[in-house]
């Protein structure tokens, strides 16, 4: 059984004066553990596709099934990180991770202790009293990430969670989440408007048209790319070949608009 299937979704948009096709037809299967980015040109519908994952909202036509189950109400098997961390001000880093805790109600103190150790691996020992003003755009967006985690969700939803970030935080992070999520098995879906993010970080990439939203290329990262980590990728002389290819195709999608 595929892990995360998502089966002929589409989804429109109706507003007052005209209605928005934002995906047609969107079919993919995503094995446990697989890391898969979507990337496409602005309007593709490639957070619109996150969001009905999340269930934030329904498709007009389609299903999503995790391991094999309905999705169709907020369920917290699916975490969800976005570009801003939406960590509370007036609460503490710590504060925050818990709060995530107890809205599932698992906030017990293994779960907890867990949490505090898993900030502590990525690197924010000693900030778990401090308020988010106090952190730097990348110690939040780890928070954030810690936050997603702490709830020990099936699958993650990353919608461009880097792109407010300098280019060496981003680089930094890039390497931390995809070490992170590979330690801990976990199964993610990245939007990026970053070709070379994707490559890095990813075993698959879809590649949208606009209007309608619709996959027209899956890229099958080579093995002897998904094996290194994402920084050593950079590096790879297959990186830049792919790099132009998945460049070539995106160009041509603009052009043909
Ligand atoms: N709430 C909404 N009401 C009406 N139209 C919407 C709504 N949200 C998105 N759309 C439209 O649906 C289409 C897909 O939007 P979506 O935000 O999913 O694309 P995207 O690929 O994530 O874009 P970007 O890369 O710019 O973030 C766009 O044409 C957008 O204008």
């Amino acid at each position: 059984m595929k892990f995360l299937v998502i089966d002929h979704v589409s989804h429109t948009y109706f507003t007052r004066q005209s209605a928005v096709t934002a995906l047609e037809d969107v079919s993919l299967a995503i094995e446990e553990g697989e890391f898969v980015s979507f990337l496409g040109p602005s309007g593709c519908g490639k957070t619109t596709l996150l969001s009905i994952i999340a269930a934030l909202i329904k498709p007009t036509e389609g299903t999503i099934l995790l391991e094999g189950n309905k999705i169709d109400s907020m369920n917290p098997s699916v975490g969800y990180m976005l570009q801003q961390d939406y960590l509370f001000p007036w609460k503490t880093i710590e504060e925050n991770i818990f709060l995530g805790l107890k809205i599932i109600g698992i906030d017990t103190n293994e779960a907890k202790q867990k949490a505090l150790n898993l900030l502590s691996e990525i690197g924010l020992k000693g900030v778990e009293k401090h308020y988010p003003h106090q952190l730097s755009g990348g110690m939040r967006q780890r928070a954030a990430l810690v936050r997603t985690l702490a709830v020990n969700p099936k699958i993650l939803l990353l919608d461009e969670p880097f792109s407010a970030l300098d280019y060496q935080t981003k680089l930094k992070l890039e390497e931390l989440v995809w070490k992170t999520l590979k330690d801990y098995n976990k199964t993610a879906l990245l939007v990026t408007h970053d070709i070379g993010e994707a490559i890095v970080m990813s075993d698959r990439i879809f590649l949208f048209d606009a209007r309608p939203g619709r996959i027209v290329h899956t890229f099958i990262i080579p093995e002897e790319l998904r094996s290194l980590s994402p920084f050593a990728a950079r590096q790879h002389p297959r990186f830049s070949e792919l790099f132009q290819s998945i460049w070539k195709e995106l160009d041509q999608l603009e052009k043909n608009r």
